[in-house]
């Protein structure tokens, strides 16, 4: 979409714009915002592909930086009219220690609020998670939920810990005055499990796959639904809320909106398939083949190894206690808040987004494990 010279006035900051997310959330901007004058790409490590993305209309500066750096994040803020925080550390497997977690998913979020007051920005998004609600650690469902859905979020592990205090600490700034005396305005999108091109779990999974000559063996029952909406669409959700929380401030400000869309309810295995299938796969068993209690068993066995090998070797399976749950637990949403109040409806259809992650997937180099 073009825009005009004179109606490009907008400077955008995305923080974390380089990962899977944020790249989706980079591209989208740049072909459906057409105010858009300056977009500011911040990241810990920045991408090759950025360089591509420099020739076009509107002007993208990389920021190479660490968002639990206050002085880094306050100079990226500096003049920008809205900020996009996706960054942040996802680690549910134990690479990372809780430390950093929390530093980079909190304190980092906090050093992105103090910026937005500190010089004047008054727009922020913060990238959340459906984590923040659950599946908790008693495995109790949620079931076609919404955001007001009463839910007993109990969270142990240090990553939905870190999103939830960083999502409180988003949503508590909003109607802080921000330098120049106008209130900040904020809110939260929460994404279910994203899908889509770039997403490594995905990768992961496809790679075990073919060295598991082509199978892979169903853990989870197929009626435990796992809710999953695709990257376009999460991308979509966040370039729509950035725009209108300037119009409709007084609505937005200070909610948070799942992100959904119209990708069908499966469990988190099945609906894998759907990709992982037209790449030649096949998930063997209508029926977990282990029974659960020896699930259980393999996660504590993992997260013990995990913790004995550490001061030699990283060991972070995918399967541990926490993911377990996380799989075996039924979490889907079912809203319309997000229509309600900002218009939105998903850009791409469920046929769209299936089409667009198989491509992807049948272009990634087999060999390339
Ligand atoms: N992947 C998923 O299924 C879901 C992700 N989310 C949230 O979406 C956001 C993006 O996640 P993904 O794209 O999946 O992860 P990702 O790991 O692909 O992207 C995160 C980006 O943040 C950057 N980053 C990490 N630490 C940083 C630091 N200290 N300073 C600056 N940049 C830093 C990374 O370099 C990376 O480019 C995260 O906030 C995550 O919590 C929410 C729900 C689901
Ligand atoms: C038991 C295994 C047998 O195949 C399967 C293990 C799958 C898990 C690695 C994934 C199941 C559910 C995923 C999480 C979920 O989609 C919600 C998430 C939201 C986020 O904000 C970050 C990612 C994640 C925690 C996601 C991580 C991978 C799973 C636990």
């Amino acid at each position: 979409m073009a825009g005009s010279a004179e109606a490009r006035k907008l400077v955008y900051l995305v923080t974390g714009g380089c990962g899977f997310l944020g790249e989706h959330v980079v591209r989208m901007l740049l072909e459906r915002e057409p105010r858009l004058r300056e977009l500011r790409v911040f990241d810990l490590h920045l991408s090759p592909w950025l360089e591509e993305l420099k020739t076009g209309p509107v002007q993208v500066t990389g920021i190479q930086g660490d968002v639990s750096e206050a002085h880094e994040v306050a100079a990226a803020v500096s003049g920008a009219h809205v900020v996009i925080h996706t960054a942040g550390l996802v680690d549910v497997f134990g690479r990372a220690s809780p430390e950093t977690i929390y530093k980079v998913n909190v304190q980092g979020t906090q050093n992105v609020v103090e910026a937005c007051v500190q010089t004047g920005t008054r727009f922020l998004v913060y990238t959340s998670s459906m984590e923040v609600v659950g599946p908790n650690i008693k495995g109790h469902p949620f079931y076609r939920g919404n955001e007001d859905t009463p839910y007993e979020a109990v969270h142990e592990h240090p990553y939905p810990h870190s999103k939830a205090q960083a999502e409180r600490l988003v949503l508590e700034a909003n109607g802080r005055m921000v330098h120049g005396g106008l209130p900040l305005v904020t809110c939260a999108l929460r994404p279910t499990g994203i899908y889509g091109e770039g997403h490594q779990i995905m990768r992961d999974f496809y790679h075990q796959g073919l060295r598991l000559g082509g199978r892979l063996f169903r853990a989870i029952p197929a009626s435990v639904e796992h809710g999953r909406v695709y990257v376009g669409n999460v991308a979509w959700m966040h370039v729509l809320v950035a725009r209108e929380l300037e119009h409709r401030a007084a609505l937005m400000g200070g909610q948070v909106y799942f992100c959904y869309d119209k990708s069908p309810y499966k469990s988190y295995e099945d609906f894998n398939m759907e990709f992982l299938g037209p790449c030649g796969l096949r998930l063997v068993g209508t029926r977990p083949l282990l029974p659960y209690w020896l699930l259980v068993l393999l996660a504590t066995l993992n997260a013990l190894l995990q913790w004995l090998l550490r001061p030699l070797l990283l060991y972070a399976p995918l399967l541990n206690p926490y993911t377990l749950v996380v799989a075996n637990t039924t979490f889907t949403v079912s809203t319309n808040k997000a229509q309600r109040h900002f218009g939105y409806e998903p850009l791409f259809s469920w046929e769209d987004s299936r089409t667009r992650t198989i491509l992807w997937m049948q272009g990634m180099d087999s060999s390339a494990q």
